[in-house]
């Protein structure tokens, strides 16, 4: 998608990114009659996103937003459960032919986010794609925000603004509000060729805990397979493990994900990516509110980024057409919701790393342990 200039200056509603979260709940603010919405997106929908894996509940949100037929239409590859070796060296399965939901998907994230766009945008979002907020200023109840785009520098007047910046959290930190954090990952991927490889892989995610963190393999829609070590800062540090030598060691002492690796070449150098956890202090103030990972970011083990997001998305709208009704503690309300999705998102992440007790000693092991006996971050809110 090419940049495209801003049609107006003045909107009621800006939503600053165009990921997951930004796209849906200009979705939904559309389907509940609010046209004057404008998304800012800083990048063009061309570049490879992490993230790939959603489960069945997916299906709910889809149907909710209206575009469940249009998702199914773009075939994105089924994702049948997980088969892991996690809390001991045999294998277990979470095998979606056991939910009632159905399967979940592999997505295409390139072709999945440009697909909400396009949905938002059809129906009746304005995008503009390669447009960066770079500042902001209180402009009596509303905003007036500073946007680098194709065109030069621009200023935007909003009504109301929805930070939806992802873990950049662009908007809301400049409101004030800091991200409680409560643990984060490092994760170290890289992709091999199609091969004769990862045999008995399927549709199925592959989990497999070692003493430094854990690995996880999906096979991608182009074929390739994603082979990535989720581990820690302490860890990378310690083994050293951003040099492609040490994480391609790494690799050959964890036997399953190196057996579904072996018969194919690894295209590139492992690339790192940060996956935070933390919780905003203040995911809402007055005309403004942050959704997706700008207010909240999960762990990947529990694979819920995607669908947090999109359920954000629409409660968030639900909130602004709630107090444009004349309900007042519609925001906050969000903002409570947002902080006890949190709290149960903490409490799947304490079961997950409560159930591997094979490495006490181990730092990976003994620090993830430690996280979950902290207090939990409170959002104070709005
Ligand atoms: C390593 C890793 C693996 C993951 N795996 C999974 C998984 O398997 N399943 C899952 O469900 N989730 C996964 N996640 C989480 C998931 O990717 C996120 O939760 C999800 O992308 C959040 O969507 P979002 O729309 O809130 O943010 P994003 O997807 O980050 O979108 C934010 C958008 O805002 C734009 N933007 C940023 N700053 C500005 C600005 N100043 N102006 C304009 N635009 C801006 C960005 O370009 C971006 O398009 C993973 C995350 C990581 C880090």
């Amino acid at each position: 998608m090419l940049p495209q200039p801003l049609r107006r200056r003045r909107y009621g509603i800006v939503i600053v990114g165009g990921g997951p979260a930004g796209s849906a709940c200009a979705l939904a603010l559309a389907r509940a009659g609010r046209h004057d919405v404008l998304i800012l997106e800083a990048a063009a929908y061309d570049e490879f996103r992490i993230g790939e894996s959603i489960p069945p509940e997916s299906g709910q949100l889809f149907h909710a937003l209206g575009i469940d037929t249009q998702f199914l239409a773009r075939e994105h590859a089924p994702c049948y459960g997980s088969c892991s070796y996690w809390g001991s060296d045999k294998r277990g399965y979470n095998d979606a032919l056991l939910n009632p939901r159905g399967h979940g998907w592999h997505l295409d994230r390139r072709r999945f986010n440009r697909f909400l766009a396009d949905q938002a945008r059809a129906a009746g979002a304005e995008l503009a794609i390669g447009a960066t907020l770079r500042g902001s200023m209180r402009d009596g109840d509303g905003f007036v925000l500073d946007v680098a785009s194709g065109d030069g520098n621009a200023t935007v007047h909003a009504d109301v603004v929805i930070d939806a910046s992802g873990t950049r959290t662009r908007f809301a930190r400049q409101q004030g509000s800091r991200r409680l954090h409560d643990g984060s990952l490092i994760c170290l991927a890289a992709r091999f060729d199609a091969g004769a490889l990862a045999p008995g892989l399927g549709a199925l995610t592959h989990l497999e805990a070692v003493e430094h963190g854990w690995w996880y393999a999906a096979r991608l829609p182009d074929g390739s397979l994603l082979v990535t070590l989720y581990t820690d800062a302490e860890s990378v540090r310690a083994l050293r493990l951003h040099r492609a030598g040490h994480w391609h060691a790494a690799l050959a002492q964890a036997p399953q994900t190196a057996r579904l690796a072996s018969g194919g070449r690894c295209l590139a150098a492992p690339h790192s990516f940060p996956a935070p956890s933390y919780l905003l202090d203040g995911t809402c103030g007055a005309n403004w509110l942050a959704i997706g990972d700008a207010a909240s970011a999960y762990d990947p083990i529990t694979s819920q980024g995607i669908i947090k997001s999109l359920a954000n998305a629409l409660l968030a709208a639900r909130a602004i057409v709630q107090r444009e009704e004349g309900d007042d503690a519609s925001l906050a309300r969000y903002g409570a919701a947002v902080g006890a999705d949190y709290a149960r998102y903490r409490e799947a992440r304490r079961y997950f790393y409560r159930l591997e007790q094979r490495w006490p000693e181990a730092g990976f092991w003994a620090r993830r342990h430690r996280e979950d006996a902290h207090a939990r971050p409170e959002s104070v809110n709005c």
